[in-house]
């Protein structure tokens, strides 16, 4: 089983330098500025020249309109975009038809309802990501370091790829992976030693179990 690990959040050259070496399949970059990840547009044309060609780019954005779209794409030259916010299916579709990139469409889960509006986005979206479900008063929708009930994923049939991410880190991420079987896993604030700061020996630690994970489930 090919796992996909995707490390998320990444605003410097130090610490997407630390992903890439360490084999990070993608590299997720934040355009939403109440995140502590947020980046400006000029130093994701510098990590995006950086990453170039060493990782798939991913641009995280929450219900953009199409200029930030135009902006993101000119600057960091994303290789797929990660939707994060309540985009519909119908935007999907007219963001798919605009700028012509592959899709991942984040959905919040806390419960097995949230899945019913799966076989909508799928039949649009490339990629799906399984995020938890933000609380009512939080300040973004995701990013937030906790874990959702990873069983609820236990019985999807999903033609799709899909990746879990919230709350992962080190020493969950294997649990994560054999619970959801999920093609990928995604982390953010499980490799940061303070919201937005990335910490190096934490991207290694959660790169390392996730690939050990891997060796694991191929056998
Ligand atoms: O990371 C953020 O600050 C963020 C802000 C707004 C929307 C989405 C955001 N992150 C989305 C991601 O893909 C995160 O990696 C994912 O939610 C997992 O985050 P964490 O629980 O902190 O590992």
């Amino acid at each position: 089983m090919s796992l996909l690990v995707k490390i998320c959040g990444l605003s410097t050259r130090e610490t997407l330098d630390v992903a890439l070496e360490g084999g990070a399949d993608m590299v997720g970059f934040v355009f939403f500025p109440p995140s502590p990840r947020h980046i400006s547009l000029g130093v994701a044309r510098d990590l995006g020249s950086r990453a170039k060609g060493r990782a798939v780019k991913v641009a995280l954005t929450v219900d953009a309109d199409d200029a930030t779209f135009e902006n993101i794409i000119e600057t960091l030259r994303p290789d797929m975009l990660q939707l994060h916010g309540k985009e519909t299916v119908a935007r999907l579709r007219d963001i798919k038809q605009k700028f012509g990139l592959p899709l991942m469409k984040a959905l919040p889960v806390e419960t097995a309802s949230d899945l019913a509006g799966l076989p909508g986005y799928a039949s649009v979206a490339d990629r799906i990501l399984f995020d938890a479900r933000a609380p009512k008063d939080a300040t973004r929708p995701g990013g937030l370091g906790a874990p959702f009930d990873w069983h609820v994923l236990e019985n999807l049939d999903l033609d799709l790829p899909y990746m879990v991410s919230g709350g992962l880190h080190a020493d969950n991420v294997a649990e994560a992976i054999r619970v959801t079987r999920a093609g990928g896993v995604d982390v953010s604030s499980g490799i940061e030693s303070s919201p937005g700061v990335k910490d190096p020996e934490m991207i290694r630690a959660f790169i390392r179990a996730a690939r050990a994970t891997q060796e694991l489930m191929a056998r």
